[in-house]
């Protein structure tokens, strides 16, 4: 369990923690989802005990850490900035961990560890070489299997799939995941990444200027996304949020007066709003509200086309199976379908504030 409560961390002039509140709970696989410069890397480092907060507090299975040096913490991290030792053989850079007076095991239980460790990871048949003739993506793996095989409290992961290319990186994201499941160990993995969040994360944190905006299950922050930031961090092609007000009736109406649907959301009239359906929410034809517009571009994206789609002065994207979209071509005119419970509706961003959501119109 990783508790942080209340945490500010300042550079200098720069804040990179401002009064941050997470919690992991015992054996959760908790992803820390956020942009360059949010605090991640800060986040992870204040619980390693590498950065002292300058207020507030880390606790790890309920016992406060202010006092505890890095060494006693118990927790395993692996940087995105690895330093492994290149004349030595992966093996060794792998077994190095568990020499260290601390982790010492016995020879004949290092060695199962090691090698399951590194089936997993893939790396079983280069455990002889040095890591130093190894690829960016080999030593990565190697660096994230030094994490994995001591025995920890937490592991605590900064992007560790992050050099791999998207092949490797979607393979490595099922094993990591069985891996966890199998040692359920409590686990902080930071990325930038939404997809590999929403692949991996039991839950997942999303960070944004030191301060975690929303915590919640996959479904909660795709179906219930705080604000606009959160719904655009999530989903590509990215949500359509098209300007509007919503109108008498409860009615959205799109800027340019071309769209009109009933969302029935429980706000003033004329209240600016941005209402959001995601691309693949949107469909051609079926059941459900419809908004009539022409085709602009199509894009084939293996077996699912993504249709761009002018309505009105917008243009919104949705992703349909390719039949469906063959015959398409551009100003073609078109019908498109969204259910109403996939409608979202968003306050209007103001500069420096995404629009939050408004209640009722998610599931
Ligand atoms: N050692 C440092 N000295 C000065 N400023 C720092 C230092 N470490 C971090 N910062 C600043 O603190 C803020 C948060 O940085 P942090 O590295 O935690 O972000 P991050 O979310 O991990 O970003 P990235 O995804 O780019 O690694 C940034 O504005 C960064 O410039």
């Amino acid at each position: 369990m990783i508790r942080l409560t209340g945490v500010h961390k300042t550079y200098g002039r720069a804040t990179a923690l401002d009064g941050l509140d997470l919690d992991v709970g015992e054996g959760e696989f908790f992803c820390l989802l956020g942009p360059s410069g949010a605090g991640k890397t800060t986040t992870l480092k204040t619980v390693a005990g590498l950065e002292r907060p300058d207020s507030g507090t880390v606790e790890i299975d309920g016992e406060d850490m202010s006092t505890v040096e890095p060494y006693d913490r118990g927790v395993a991290m692996c940087f995105e900035s690895y330093a492994l030792y290149p004349h030595r053989s992966a093996y060794d850079n792998l077994a190095s961990p568990l020499r260290s007076p601390r982790h010492r095991l016995p020879a004949a239980e290092a060695r199962a560890r090691i090698t399951e460790v590194a089936e997993l990871l893939g790396i079983g048949a280069l455990l002889d070489r040095p890591v130093g003739r190894l690829s960016n993506g080999q030593r990565q793996r190697v660096a994230l299997g030094r994490v994995l095989v001591r025995p920890a409290r937490a592991f605590l992961l900064d992007e560790p799939l992050s050099h791999l290319d998207a092949k490797l990186r979607q393979q490595m994201r099922a094993e990591l995941k069985a891996l966890g499941a199998v040692r359920r160990t409590t686990t902080l993995y930071v990325t930038h990444d939404s997809v590999e969040a929403l692949a991996l994360g039991d839950r997942i944190g999303v960070i944004r200027d030191g301060r975690i905006v929303q915590t919640g299950t996959r479904e909660e922050i795709w179906y219930r996304p705080r604000d606009t930031e959160v719904a655009r961090a999530f989903g590509r092609p990215r949500i359509n949020l098209l300007p509007g007000v919503v109108a008498a009736g409860g009615v959205f109406r799109s800027a340019d007066g071309s769209l009109e649907v009933p969302v029935g959301a429980p706000v003033r009239e004329d209240t600016e709003v941005l209402l959001g359906v995601r691309p693949r929410d949107l469909g051609l034809g079926g059941p459900g509200h419809a908004l009539t517009g022409t085709v602009y571009v199509t894009e084939v994206l293996g077996r699912s086309v993504e249709v761009t789609v002018r309505l009105g002065g917008q243009q919104v994207s949705l992703i349909v199976p390719r039949g469906d979209a063959s015959g398409l071509r551009a100003d073609d005119p078109v019908r498109l379908t969204v259910r109403p419970e996939n409608l979202l509706l968003f306050e209007a961003d103001r500069p420096g504030r995404p629009g939050r959501r408004i209640g009722k119109s998610a599931r």
